[in-house]
């Protein structure tokens, strides 16, 4: 295989650039390098490109990722308003007719990528770092084939064409999953398709994944209409369920986003959704009015503080209620819980130690601590309430179970935020807690949540809901890995968005972000320069830049690609189907 193309480059100069932080608690440089080439008008250097310069060590390249080029010619130099206007024309005139000359070169400006290079007895080796390169040196420019073996994993997923490379994008699903992902693209840059195409061919590859999207804008339905009809589904409502196959085609055509590309396939759509009435996949959700039903350990812990600070609570009882906080805290560390979890009858045991104690001192039947544990004990003892109904803790059971023919994808929609949060917050939850109760790896469950800066707002409220939204998203992204629960989390705006999150996702894919302070963010958190990301602001729809921090790809190189089309093989399967 050859690593490098024909054409070179000499490094001339490296620049410093530094700017104040997205926060401006701070200030961050970035160096952007500048590498003069041959003169010629079909030269492969394209942003994205990535080019090897001999370092100051012996065998070892600096990797660097093309971020813009500019055609130069010695004459234009110095070429300005000063020199006379007669003058100016007869040089660029010249300067027009001598481009393919000695004069002219291409000027390339490239960032450095965090990797080293070393080529060794013909062996190929990546490593993280940074060495000084030589000025003056070589630059060579990565082969297609280079690109391809080196960043992307053999078995990865082609989910789209590498720009400028005529070479497929691979990323392992798998992983990109598993350390979770953000998209982040301001409206109609493609978020919808790209999630959507994400979800499909995440489905098709990991046998034991499920998908739980959160859908506030009503797109998904169609998006993946195809695999609702396809594998088991759920689509899912807040809303009275329609009547007959015909009263939901009807509705289902009426209350969803259709592409303007699927204008010629309202017919297939409104028949797939009669088929999805038919084959049982539409569920009314049920909520309960009084939102949150369960007992936290953090409402568990408050109560007890209350009973003693409670000076109606006799002295003699405090000490009774000061262990039980102590013998909670010592479960809670020991099975990792959190405040938010939710008590079951894990406490029984440390509830029983406690209240033999106190009959052994002999505190009075009647006093306030036997009643207290007593009240608990029946609260996480209790049957729990059988309904009919398809709930929260239905849709929690359904989604954890791993045989076969339990549903693998599930939509549910609500158009209103509040609710949404709710949703989120109490499925998140729920699913945590049966997890936790009953270990297993399988089924791993995917959360989609689009919009998320309303899900994990940077202000955070009770009324609406977004409080206990953010506490349990905030859970899965920190603690989900661990129990194979996982989030792809898509916004438009990052500055609406709990920016501590962040850190968890190990997998974005961003297009234009209109504003400087969310490519800002994205430069500082992913050490990638501004001039990279900046470049976002000139992609066409469904064009992305994947960043992955030992995730997606091989190496954690930014990757410039234009995504396969979701309404590609919907369109072809709605045909079909
Ligand atoms: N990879 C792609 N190839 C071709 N067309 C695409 C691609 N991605 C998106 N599009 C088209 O661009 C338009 C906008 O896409 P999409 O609805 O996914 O954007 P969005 O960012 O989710 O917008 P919004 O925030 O408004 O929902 C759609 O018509 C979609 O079909």
């Amino acid at each position: 295989m050859q690593l490098f193309l024909d054409t070179e480059g000499r490094l001339r100069e490296i620049k410093v650039f530094t700017r104040p932080t997205a926060d401006g608690r701070g200030s961050i440089s970035f160096r952007t390098f500048i590498i003069e080439f041959p003169f010629s008008r079909d030269i492969m250097i394209d942003p994205g490109k990535l080019l090897a310069v001999e370092t100051v060590k012996q065998n070892k390249y600096l990797l660097l990722e093309v971020v813009d080029y500019l055609p130069l010619h010695y004459a234009m130099i110095n070429l300005d308003g000063n020199v006379p206007k007669e003058l100016r024309d007869e040089i660029m005139r010249r300067v027009e007719e001598s481009w393919n000359s000695s004069e002219s070169w291409i000027e390339v400006y490239a960032s450095p990528v965090g990797y080293i290079l070393e080529i060794q007895d013909g062996e190929i080796k990546f490593s993280k770092g940074y060495i000084p390169p030589l000025l003056g040196s070589k630059a060579k420019l990565f082969s297609p084939d280079a690109f391809e073996k080196f960043i992307f994993y053999e078995d990865g997923v082609n989910i789209g064409k590498v720009v400028n490379e005529n070479v497929d994008l691979k990323i392992s699903l798998r992983k990109a999953i598993k350390y979770h992902i953000g998209v982040f693209a301001y409206t109609g840059s493609g978020k919808s398709n790209l999630t959507a195409l994400l979800v499909r061919k995440a489905l098709q590859t990991i046998p034991e994944l499920k998908v739980i999207i959160v859908d506030v804008s009503m797109e998904y339905a169609i998006l993946l209409l195809d695999q609702l009809l396809k594998l088991n589904s759920r689509l899912i409502t807040l809303d009275r369920l329609p009547n007959n196959d015909i009263d939901a085609g009807r509705r289902l055509i009426r209350t969803h986003v259709i592409p303007e590309e699927l204008n010629d396939y309202r017919e297939e759509i409104r028949k797939a959704f009669e088929k999805l009435y038919t084959q049982d996949k539409l569920r009314k959700l049920y909520i309960p009015p009084q939102g949150t039903l369960y007992l936290t350990y953090g409402q568990l812990i408050d109560m007890i503080r209350n009973q003693v600070d409670d000076k109606y609570v006799a002295t003699a009882q405090k000490p009774f209620f000061l262990m039980l906080l102590q013998q909670l805290d010592k479960l809670m560390r020991e099975r990792k819980l959190t405040k938010d979890d939710i008590v079951d009858d894990n406490i029984n045991d440390l509830l029983s130690e406690i209240e033999t104690k106190a009959r052994e001192a002999n505190l009075r039947e009647n006093s306030a601590i036997f009643t207290f544990i007593s009240a608990i004990k029946s609260y996480v003892n209790q049957e729990p309430v059988t309904t009919e109904e398809y709930d929260i803790e239905a849709l929690a059971i359904e989604a954890l179970d791993s045989s076969q023919e339990s549903p693998r994808l599930f939509i549910i929609e609500s158009p209103n935020m509040d609710d949404a949060r709710l949703i989120v917050s109490l499925l998140i939850e729920q699913i945590f807690m049966r997890r936790k109760r009953s270990y297993s790896s399988t089924p791993t469950i995917l959360f989609v949540l689009d919009e998320a800066q309303e899900f994990i707002p940077f202000d955070t409220r009770q009324k609406d809901n977004s409080e206990a939204s953010s506490n349990a998203v905030e859970k899965l992204l920190r603690h989900g890995r661990k129990y194979y629960l996982h989030g792809l989390i898509s916004t438009q705006r990052l500055a609406y968005l709990n920016t501590n999150v962040l850190q968890q996702l190990h997998t974005y894919f961003i297009s234009t972000l209109p504003r400087p302070y969310d490519r800002q963010l994205i430069a500082e958190t992913f050490g990638i320069s501004d001039s990279l990301v900046d470049k976002t602001l000139e992609f066409d729809v469904g064009q992305w830049m994947i960043v992955s921090f030992k995730a997606a790809l091989k190496e954690d190189i930014p990757v410039i690609f234009k995504a396969e089309n979701n309404l590609i093989e919907l369109k072809e399967n709605l045909k079909h189907g």
